[in-house]
Parts: C-alpha cells; sequence; structure tokens
C-alpha cells in the first residue's frame, strides 16, 4: 500500500457498482451462468477469444463497454499441474479449464464459470503475466495506479505466479523488468522509480525493508489510506529492485503446513510508487503522474488439516479471517444494495480499500488446483474470482503539480545547484586580472580558489548523484523511431545480475519429489543448463502421464480435429482445451517452445506408449546447439554491460583525476574489449543464421521460420541494446575529451598562475633587483648609485609617510563628515521642534485672547444684570465675587503658562544659535582639511616630478616604478 500518499483519480463515493446476479445462482445454473458471462468476457482487455464463443452470445445483451468507459477488475484464473504426490496418490482432476475462458466442474457440467481468461496448467507465468497484468503496468507508468494480486487456497500456486524463480520468474520480476523497459521506450520522459515492501503477518503490518519497522500504523485521510513511516527506496535498476525484494523475502513469515513445506504465513504488499515529467530542463511547473503499482501476494486460506502446529493454526486463523472480510468486502461491493462495505474490518481490506473503490485498474489472478481432494476450497476461490469480476472501476491518470513531488524536488535541486555551479564558475577571477597584486593577495587568491574549486567539485557530485535517481531512456527521439518499433509485448530477457535475486527453485529444492512437480513446461528459454535440459524430459513425462490420463478419458470418439472448434461443452473436450490454451501463449518464447513440442503431445496421446519418445533426437540437439549458441551471446552481451558499466565508473574517475595514465590505458583497453564483443555477438547472430540455414533439411520448414523469427526478434533486441550502449559510450567518451580538454586548460591556467606568482615575488623582493642593478654594467660609478639608493630609500619613506598620512586624513576626513551630518541631522531636529512649539505658542496665543475677550464679556455682564434678575442682591453679589475670583485665577495660570513656554522659547533658540555655531566649526576644520589635501597633493606631484627626474637619470628602475604605481594607485582610488 501507499507508504506516501497518491492522489485518487476520483473521490471514494464515486466509485460505481453493478450489482450481480448471486453467484450461488450462476454456479448451479448453467443456463443463467452463460448470458451473464458473455457480458463479463467483453470487459476485459484480453477477451477477444471468449467472443468467439456462439454459445456465450446468445443473450442479446449489449456489451459493457460499448457504453461506457469504466472497467471491470480483469479477473483470471490460473490452474496448477497435478503434483506428483497428488498424482501419486490417485487424485481425480475436478476442475477444468474449458476453453480459453471458462471454468467446468468434471462431475457436474453445469457449474461453469466464465472469467476474463482461464490458464491451463502448462501456461507460462509470462504468458499469465502478458494477460493480466502488463496493461496494468503499462497504466501505472503512464499515472494510472494499479493493483495485481494473487488470490487461492494454500498451495495453489500464488508465490509461484507472483515471484515465481529463476526458471519462471513470477509477476513481480516481470513487472520490474518492464517498468524499467517502459522508460527506456519513453525518451520523452523522465522516471523516478521508488519501491516500498511490507507484509501483513497476523494482522500485524512489518516493514519488510527495514526490520525495526514492525507493528506499523494504517492512517487515513482524505486521499486514502497510507502507512506511517514505511520505508521507501528510490531504485536505479531491475537488479536493484529485486534486490530489494530478495532482503525483503528474508524477513517474511514463512512456515510449512501438511500441504505447502513452504507456505506463506503473510499477505505480502510490494509497491512500486512512479513518478514521471516531461522531460528537459523546462519542466518546471508541468504535471507530474504519480502512480504506484501495488503487486500483492496473498497467503493461502486454509482448512485446519492444513496446520501443523498451534502456531499455524493461529497464523491459520487470522489468514481466513482476513480474506473472509476481503470476501465480504467483495460481495458488498457488488450488492446495489449494501450501504456499508466493511473495509475496517482486516488489515488487508484496510489496504485494498483504495484499489477496490475504483481507483486505478485492478488485476485478480486467482490460482487453483484441479484436484478433487480441493474440490471445495476451489469452488470457492471460484465464486470469489466471480463475485470480484462485478466490481466497476473508472481507472484514471493521477496528474499533479505538486513541489511536494521527489522527481519535482530533485528536479529543482538540480537546476539550483547547476546555477550554483554556473555562478561559481563566473565568480572565479581570470589570471589576467591577477598582475599586479602583492603577494598575500595572490595567497588569498589561491586560497579562494582552491575553496572555489572544492565547492565546484562538491555541487557537480551532488548533480551527479541526484541525477543518477531520475531515470531517462539512453535513446534519442529519432533513434527511437528509427531502429526500434516497441514491441506491444516486451521481451526483455532477465540477466544473470537480477536472476542472482530470485529463488533458485524457490519450493521445490525443499522436497525430492516436488522435483518432478513441474509437468509444465515452464521455464526460461535463456537460461538452459544440462540439469535443466534433463529434468525437461523428467517434466514431459510428468505432464504426458497426466494427459494421458484425461485422454484416456475422453477417447470416446471426437477426433482432436474436431476439437479445434473451443466450444467446449463436455468433459471430454479438455484434451482440447489444452490445445487451445497453448495456443494462447502464441508470440511468448515459452509459448514457441511449447509449439515446437506440440505435435509430439499429440501423437503420444494417440499413440501407444511404446511410441512415447519420439520426437527426432536431432531437433532436440539442433534446438541444444541453438540455445548454446544464443546463451554464448547472452554471456558475451552480459559481460559486455559490465564492462560498460566499469567505463562508465573509469570515465568518471577519469574525469576526476585526468592526469592519470593508467585509468586513459585501462579505457582504452576497455573500450577496444567491448569492440571486440560487439564484433563477437555480431558473428555469433550470424552463426546462429548460418545455423540455421544449414540446418534446414533437419528442421521443417515451420520450424525453421519459428526458429528464425524467434533469433531475429532477439538479434534485433541485441542489436538495439549494442546501439544504446554503443550511443551511451559515445556520449560518455565525448564527455571525457571535453572534460580533458577542460583539465588541461585549467592546468595551463594553474600554470600561468604560479609564473604570475614567481614573477610578483621576485618583482616584491627588492633587494635582488639592486643586486642586478649593482650587476648592471650600465651603472656609471658607485658613489652615484649610493646617492640614487639613498634618494630612493627617502622617496620610499616619504611614499610610505604620505600613504600614512593619506590615511589619517582620510579617517579624520570620515570622522568630520560624520559629525557633520549628525549635527545636521541636529539642526533639522531642532528646526522641527521649534516649528512646533511656534505652532503651540500661537495655539496658545489665540487661546489666551479668547479667554481675554470671554472674561471681559463676562466683567460686563456682571455690571450690566439688573438686580431684580438675579435673586437677593446678597447673593448676587457672592457669585459675582467668587465669578472674579475664578477668572483671577485662570488668568494667572495662562500669565504663568505663557512665560513658562516663553523661556522655554529662548532656551531653544540659544541651542539653535550654538548649534549653528558647531556647523559652522566643523565646516570650517572640513574647508581646513581639504586645504590639507591639496597641499599633500601638490606634495605628491612634486615627488612625481622628483621621480621623472631620477628615472631620466638611471634609466628604468623597477623598485621605484613599483612604488610609484603603488602611490599611483592609492592616489586614483583616493581621488576617485
Ligand atoms: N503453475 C504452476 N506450475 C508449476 N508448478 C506450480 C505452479 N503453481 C504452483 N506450483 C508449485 O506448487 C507448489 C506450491 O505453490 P506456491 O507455494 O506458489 O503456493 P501458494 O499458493 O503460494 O501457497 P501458500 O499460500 O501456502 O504460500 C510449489 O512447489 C510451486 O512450485
Amino acid at each position: 500500500m501507499a507508504p506516501r500518499k497518491v492522489p485518487k483519480s476520483r473521490k471514494a463515493g464515486s466509485s460505481k457498482l453493478k450489482a450481480a446476479d448471486s453467484p450461488e445462482s450462476s454456479a448451479t445454473s448453467s443456463s443463467k451462468l452463460y448470458p451473464e458471462t458473455s457480458v463479463d468476457s467483453h470487459s476485459s482487455p484480453t477477451s477477444s477469444s471468449a467472443r468467439s464463443k456462439p454459445p456465450l452470445h446468445s443473450t442479446g445483451r449489449v456489451p459493457h463497454h460499448a457504453s461506457q468507459s469504466k472497467e471491470n477488475v480483469t479477473v483470471t484464473v490460473r490452474f496448477r499441474p497435478l503434483s506428483p504426490r497428488e498424482i501419486r496418490q490417485g487424485e481425480e482432476i475436478a476442475w477444468y479449464a474449458d476453453g480459453e475462458t471458462i471454468v467446468r466442474n468434471e462431475h457436474n457440467q453445469s457449474i461453469a464459470y466464465a472469467y476474463d481468461r482461464v490458464f491451463g496448467p502448462t501456461t507460462t507465468t509470462r504468458h499469465v503475466y502478458d494477460v493480466a497484468a502488463q496493461h496494468v503496468v503499462n497504466g501505472a507508468m503512464e499515472g494510472t495506479n494499479g493493483t495485481i494480486f494473487a488470490y487461492g487456497v494454500t498451495s495453489s500456486g500464488k508465490t509461484h505466479t507472483m515471484h515465481g524463480d529463476q526458471r519462471s520468474p513470477g509477476i513481480i520480476p516481470l513487472a520490474v523488468k518492464d517498468a524499467f523497459s517502459i522508460i527506456q521506450e519513453t525518451p520523452m520522459r523522465e522516471f523516478l522509480l521508488r519501491v516500498s515492501y511490507l507484509e501483513i503477518y497476523n494482522e500485524v503490518v512489518n516493514d519488510l525493508l527495514n526490520p525495526v519497522g514492525q507493528n506499523l500504523r494504517i492512517r487515513e485521510d482524505e486521499q486514502g489510506t497510507f502507512i506511517e513511516g514505511i520505508k521507501e527506496e528510490v531504485v536505479l535498476s531491475p537488479a536493484h529492485a529485486l534486490s530489494l525484494i530478495a532482503a525483503g523475502e528474508e524477513h517474511r513469515h514463512i512456515g510449512s503446513t501438511n500441504f505447502n513445506l513452504l507456505s506463506s504465513r503473510s499477505h505480502t504488499m510490494f509497491t512500486l510508487t512512479i513518478e514521471s515529467s516531461p522531460l528537459g530542463d523546462n519542466n518546471e511547473g508541468q504535471a507530474v503522474h504519480l502512480s504506484q503499482l501495488n503487486l500483492i501476494d496473498l497467503a493461502g486460506s486454509e482448512s485446519s488439516k492444513a496446520a501443523t502446529s498451534g502456531l499455524r493454526r493461529k497464523e491459520g486463523s487470522y489468514i481466513n479471517k482476513s480474506l473472509l472480510t476481503l470476501g465480504t468486502v467483495i460481495s458488498k461491493l457488488t450488492d446495489r444494495k449494501a450501504s456499508h462495505v466493511p473495509y475496517r474490518d482486516s488489515k488487508l481490506t484496510r489496504l485494498l480499500q483504495s484499489s477496490l473503490s475504483g481507483h486505478g485498474r485492478v488485476s485478480l489472478i486467482c490460482t487453483v488446483t484441479p484436484a478433487s481432494s480441493c474440490t471445495e476450497e476451489t469452488h470457492n476461490t471460484l465464486k470469489f474470482a466471480h463475485r470480484a469480476k462485478h466490481i466497476e472501476i473508472q481507472a484514471a491518470q493521477n496528474k499533479i503539480i505538486d513541489e511536494k513531488s521527489l522527481i519535482k524536488k530533485y528536479q529543482y535541486e538540480i537546476r539550483q545547484l547547476k546555477e550554483e555551479l554556473i555562478q561559481l564558475k563566473q565568480g572565479i577571477n581570470p589570471v589576467s586580472q591577477l598582475k599586479d597584486i602583492s603577494e598575500d593577495h595572490i595567497v588569498l587568491l589561491r586560497q579562494k580558489l582552491e575553496e572555489e574549486e572544492d565547492a565546484k567539485a562538491a555541487l557537480m557530485s551532488r548533480i551527479q548523484r541526484l541525477t543518477k535517481l531520475i531515470l531517462v531512456s539512453t535513446k534519442t527521439p529519432q533513434t527511437s523511431r528509427l531502429s526500434y518499433r516497441a514491441d506491444p509485448r516486451r521481451r526483455h530477457s532477465f540477466g544473470d545480475e537480477e536472476l542472482a535475486y530470485l529463488p533458485y527453485k524457490r519450493r521445490d529444492l525443499m522436497d525430492d519429489e516436488n522435483l518432478e512437480f513441474y509437468v509444465s513446461r515452464e521455464g526460461n528459454p535463456e537460461i538452459v543448463d544440462d540439469a535443466f535440459r534433463d529434468e525437461k524430459k523428467t517434466r514431459k513425462h510428468g505432464l504426458l502421464k497426466w494427459l494421458k490420463l484425461k485422454k484416456k478419458d475422453s477417447l470416446g470418439g471426437s477426433s482432436l480435429s474436431d476439437q479445434s472448434n473451443s466450444t467446449p461443452s463436455t468433459p471430454q473436450r479438455e484434451a482440447s482445451n489444452f490445445h487451445t490454451e497453448s495456443r494462447l501463449s502464441e508470440g511468448s518464447p515459452l509459448a514457441d517452445q511449447h509449439q515446437l513440442l506440440e505435435p509430439r503431445e499429440d501423437k503420444e496421446a494417440h499413440e501407444d506408449s511404446s511410441h512415447e519418445i519420439e520426437t527426432p533426437e536431432t531437433r532436440i540437439k539442433m534446438i541444444d546447439q541453438m540455445e548454446m549458441l544464443r546463451e554464448q551471446q547472452n554471456k558475451l552481451s552480459e559481460e559486455m554491460e559490465l564492462q560498460s558499466n566499469s567505463f562508465k565508473r573509469l570515465s568518471e574517475e577519469a574525469a576526476k583525476a585526468p592526469q592519470n595514465e593508467e585509468i586513459k590505458e585501462e579505457i582504452e583497453n576497455l573500450s577496444g574489449d567491448i569492440k571486440a564483443k560487439n564484433d563477437q555477438i555480431a558473428k555469433l547472430g550470424k552463426q546462429i543464421l548460418d545455423f540455421v540455414i544449414a540446418s534446414h533439411d533437419a528442421l521443417d520448414k515451420s520450424d525453421i521460420i519459428q526458429a528464425v523469427s524467434e533469433m531475429r526478434v532477439q538479434l534485433n533486441e541485441k542489436c538495439f541494446e549494442l546501439e544504446v550502449k554503443a550511443a551511451d559510450n559515445r556520449i560518455i567518451q565525448e564527455q571525457l575529451n571535453q572534460k580533458t580538454s577542460e583539465c588541461e586548460a585549467l592546468k595551463e591556467e594553474v600554470v600561468n598562475l604560479k609564473h604570475q606568482l614567481s614573477d610578483a615575488l621576485e618583482l616584491v623582493d627588492i633587494s635582488p633587483v639592486t643586486s642586478q642593478m649593482q650587476q648592471s654594467p650600465q651603472t656609471p660609478n658607485k658613489d652615484e648609485e649610493k646617492v640614487i639608493q639613498a634618494q630612493i630609500e627617502e622617496l620610499k619613506m616619504k611614499a610610505a609617510e604620505l600613504s600614512d598620512l593619506k590615511e589619517q586624513l582620510e579617517l579624520q576626513n570620515k570622522k568630520l563628515a560624520e559629525e557633520s551630518s549628525y549635527a545636521k541631522e541636529l539642526a533639522s531636529a531642532a528646526a522641527v521642534e521649534l516649528k512646533a512649539l511656534s505652532e503651540e505658542v500661537a495655539r496658545l496665543m489665540n487661546h489666551n485672547e479668547r479667554l481675554a475677550a470671554d472674561m471681559t464679556a463676562a466683567a460686563h455682564k456682571t455690571f450690566v444684570t439688573p438686580r431684580g434678575k438675579t435673586g437677593s442682591p446678597r447673593n448676587g453679589k457672592r457669585e459675582s465675587l467668587l465669578k472674579k475670583k475664578e477668572q483671577d485665577s485662570s488668568m494667572m495660570e495662562l500669565k504663568r503658562e505663557l512665560s513658562m513656554i516663553k523661556e522655554r522659547e529662548v532656551i531653544f533658540e540659544t541651542v539653535l544659535v550654538e548649534k549653528a555655531q558647531r556647523e559652522a566649526e566643523l565646516q570650517r576644520t572640513v574647508e581646513e582639511s581639504k586645504q590639507r589635501e591639496a597641499y599633500l597633493e601638490n606634495e605628491l606631484a612634486n615627488m612625481w616630478v622628483l621621480v621623472a627626474k631620477l628615472r631620466k637619470s638611471q634609466g628604468a628602475i623597477s623598485v621605484v616604478s613599483d612604488s610609484v604605481s603603488e602611490t599611483q594607485q592609492i592616489h586614483h582610488l583616493e581621488t576617485s
């Protein structure tokens, strides 16, 4: 599940579910089943073959996909072959694949279920991947979330399907490989892939990539569920991702039960988070595709008979409970009336919530065993699969413009670092400017240069590190157009390095009897060893036994040619279904292998067992020889890949240490080797072709065409890979050359700098120069020299004094300027205050005037008021006396205030006068210092005249010129 949140394609509530007929009813009534299956089969991306069966189309219903863009969960069923033990125990076939889409019950023909695809026991995992997984992986690489999970009872083949082993890599390694191939085939985008790996053991979530991350919490927010604190690793290659899975598998809970020696006791979820954005530096602000591909290997449901101990029983009950909840969730999702879906009842359903509720593509691979002892369990699995088929999803691309996205973050950081680098490069002083500087300066500059070089190297290595994390195709759009047409079914074989991370033979090593188990001819054709060839024969016998068992029953009259009609309605037709199944594998190398051997099986089926080993020896030999040649070719390519890696590494080292001749030599040797290997591979390709032509007589035409086309495809692939590698090498070589020339230029610069440094040092050191002068044959006489020397010394002293004086003056000037500016500030502040005060005075005077006017008015009023109107004459007198008193006191107050203000005004005026005086003084000092400066300049000018005269009399004396130029510089600086 998502360790990081991925935006949903739509809101949780928007998942629209289609009500299904009761699964039970469909299981018991064939008449009801067929119409329904016809609808189901249309929703699959791979169900075209189902349409060729008239009975399934007899309903007249409108195909689902015709009217809407929604898809159903892709549901497929994979049969595993009977195990040797089951064969020994005389187990019968209870369920069988009836054509490409139907599973039928052997004992009750009316019980049948239809799915998007049914894979028989001989189908290769690669074919299962092509049909059931590739479209989900493609979608995920384009930004649509995807989930693929294997469901089935214990020992039915879930882990075999999802993980596989070295001979038959499972869906997970194939998906990882495919993801990187898609990146290679998408030259216009850049990708960032990261992985996480977890297990749910006894309802506890553990991080398989980080043993410390135990009992992690599932959190939820508006964007969905996520695991808090799970470790995510950025992956750079398929081998890198597979190594992480292998490391995670070490921590997975596995135990033996009665049915499976290495039974998975936990559900695991491998998540590949894919971010991609358009290629180029100008992708700022552009939407990033962000999606997750969840690859889930469920633990198998089991009955109590599978458990061997208390612990296993406990584990089993947890497994069963979570699978039961998964079943309930799925039936609720398909029940239109259900209001509540119990996602929260188990950790598994909580993690799958986002996928099941309609966000992204989902593919369910149900693994089943045909054995009669597991009839009921298989039936339950089939019912579960049938229900799941009705979940409707509407997958959409997740596009985000989010600075939080990791690829955006890295891209931004790279851009920033590049800018910093450019700035740093621009900041380094060109050597030509370093001519007239002192020794100290040179040392400082040298230090700075070194620091800048270090900073540059650090920046470059960080840029390189970050750039490595972002995966881009090595193809240019042009080369991809010209030389490669992407095959919808990519066939990129696993290299040894990648296979090393897959179990050699996961389960079977533990159990000798299981060596016979592989009745299917499953395996990776690219890896052929003697042991494998021997074992192939053993396995063929196993398959034949089983086929014969079935054929004996079915030889009731119908011929094989009749059975090519793929409508399987009777159990007798089962044998033909295997043929149909084989044909399904067309296009895959494994399937091709089947086809080569298929006629042999037919004959075996019809003839007596004495004719069992009828395949011509020559054919086997030829195939073996060709495989050997191919193997050699593969080996060479792998070696070349390794050498290319070393080449890259060496080139990087060479860029860091360009003077290292050993590395250069090694690089040359390596490129020679790579070229030789290239030639060898081409020769081998030719040999294979010649071989095919030479053995024309031994093989029949169809075989040859088959083999040639297969080889041509492989040859093309190899050529393409070679081309890519050669292009890579060319680019690296160019980069190396560029770096070397850059280094050469830098070296030259350093040498120049050194020369200049030593020159400067020589110049600064006067005595050698003086001695040189003494040795000069042009010197007239020793007395004169002494005089000149004395004069020079004097001049130097004067110059030093002058520069001291200048410095002092400068300081003084600075101080004065500061003081004058301070005084100016003070004056302006005082002026502001004065203004405010005068305003206050004016205001108060106005107020005063108003009060005086009021007072006279009041006095006049008191004087003219008639006695009668004022009440008693006594009271009136007292009142007027009181009023007069009040007025008098306020008058006094006002007068006091006025006199205070006047006093303050006087104080301010004196302060102002003082300030003006001080300013005048400062002005005077400035004038004086200016005069002094002028005087000094005059002095200086006189000195130059003197120096010029000296020069004339002596010729050029570098020491003097130096001191003069120094003085000149000071002067220039000062005047400027
Ligand atoms: N399609 C197949 N072809 C050949 N062998 C198979 C196939 N499917 C399963 N097997 C073999 O059957 C045995 C059990 O398979 P596997 O371990 O994958 O089952 P499982 O469903 O994962 O079991 P559990 O749930 O107990 O982990 C293994 O030895 C495996 O190699």
